[in-house]
């Protein structure tokens, strides 16, 4: 027997709230040449065409549809007509589902050393022999054309965290030119996508401004891009709050860099779909385990003689097979099997997230759990 219980107004109220701030979650599936994406989805990160320590039917094992390669690392090295000539990244890396590759500007601003940003695209000394390059919208559509990627990025430039008003504008702007550019340079293929990236900062006219100039390129999806940058989560959250819903409802919507599961929780609740970060990756490598009872520090002394799982209910090998004993060890003593133990569990864990916000969305239920 159904008994219907009127909630008191203001219980009413908050319910009708929480629901009002799941109402912007959507799950969906993205159809690519390579294969299908659920999302919402969390890509990780392949830099120079691996996962660090998996290999690439491991990384198909935790659930992941797409992995990110990087433009930055894969044009130093093997050079992108290269990688071309020898089949693509696909083929070279032995990946047949969907990759993304980033545009490259981010990185050249975080890795190389010497660079001159102009209007015509940035040049940088690389960071492996100090030969001069330069990344141009076209140059940057181009490389990862040669790499074959599934979904292409527009060449951006991150504006960085504080920016004034009027130095986030002029970078707001600089991408829109970019975008123009890289949108003409893209080879347009059916199952093939290219995504714009919006900036603007914290300043939410400029954040529209940014949108309207690449909606009116029609891009295959849009990224939120100038996030993660050290703002902080609130103030992440705040320009989420409004810019997810300046993109177009029926394109995917990408939050570049993000992030730590509550980060993707709260982008998830305010309309993001996808999502890229390394932290499952390089913090796994340092020794840091994402479990259902929070992060393990697996190098803590107190784990060199417990003989439990990381999470007994995960069935990645490491957790399956190996205590937490034996990771410490391996981390301790700094053996390979280590890195790749802890990296493996990492990955199935964001990817079960995913997976249970995923349902949770889809059975319209509220998934505040951080767990
Ligand atoms: N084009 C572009 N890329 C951005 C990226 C790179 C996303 N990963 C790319 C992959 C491709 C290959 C490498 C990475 C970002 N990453 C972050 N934050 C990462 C923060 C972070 C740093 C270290 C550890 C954890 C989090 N903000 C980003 C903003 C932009 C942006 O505006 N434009
Ligand atoms: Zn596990």
């Amino acid at each position: 027997e159904v008994s219907i219980t009127k909630f008191p107004a203001d219980e009413r109220k908050i319910i009708a709230k929480a629901h009002d701030k799941y109402k912007k979650a959507r799950a969906g599936i993205i159809n690519t040449r390579h294969g299908q994406i659920h999302t919402p989805a969390f890509m990780p990160v392949g830099t120079k065409g691996t996962v660090k320590a998996m290999l690439p039917e491991s990384v198909q094992t935790t659930g992941a549809d797409i992995i990110l390669g990087n433009t930055y690392h894969l044009m130093l090295q093997p050079g992108a007509k290269r990688v071309f000539k020898l089949g693509g990244l696909h083929k070279f890396m032995n990946w047949s589902k969907p990759l993304l590759t980033d545009s490259g500007g981010f990185q050249v601003m975080s890795l190389s050393k010497l660079r001159k940003i102009t209007e015509e695209g940035v040049i940088f000394n690389s960071h492996i022999d100090g030969s001069k390059f330069m990344l141009s919208p076209e140059s940057s559509t181009e490389i990862q054309y040669l790499l074959g990627s599934t979904i292409t990025m527009a060449f951006d430039e991150c504006t960085p965290y504080p920016s004034t008003y009027e130095q986030a504008k002029s970078s707001m702007e600089l991408t829109s030119r970019w975008a123009k550019r890289s949108r003409k340079a893209f080879y347009s293929r059916d199952g093939y996508g290219q995504f714009g990236i919006i900036q603007g900062s914290i300043y939410n006219d400029l954040r529209l401004k940014s949108a309207l100039d690449l909606i009116e390129l029609d891009f295959e999806g849009y990224a939120i891009g100038g996030l993660a940058v050290g703002e902080g989560q609130e103030l992440m959250f705040k320009v989420l709050d409004y810019a997810p819903d300046l993109l177009p409802i029926n394109k995917p919507r990408y939050l570049m860099g993000v992030g730590k599961p509550a980060d993707i929780i709260g982008a998830v609740q305010r309309g993001i779909d996808m999502f890229d970060c390394v932290i499952p990756t390089r913090s796994g490598r340092n020794g840091q385990a994402f479990t259902k009872y929070g992060v393990v520090n697996i190098r803590n002394s107190k784990y060199k003689e417990d003989n439990t799982p990381l999470e007994e209910d995960c069935l990645c090998p490491a957790c399956k097979n190996y205590t937490k004993a034996y990771l410490h060890y391996l981390v301790k003593v700094k053996e390979i099997l280590g890195a790749m133990l802890m990296t493996w569990h990492n990955l199935m864990y964001f990817q079960k997230l995913m997976l249970r916000i995923r349902e949770y969305i889809a059975q319209g239920k509220d998934f505040d759990f951080i767990s």
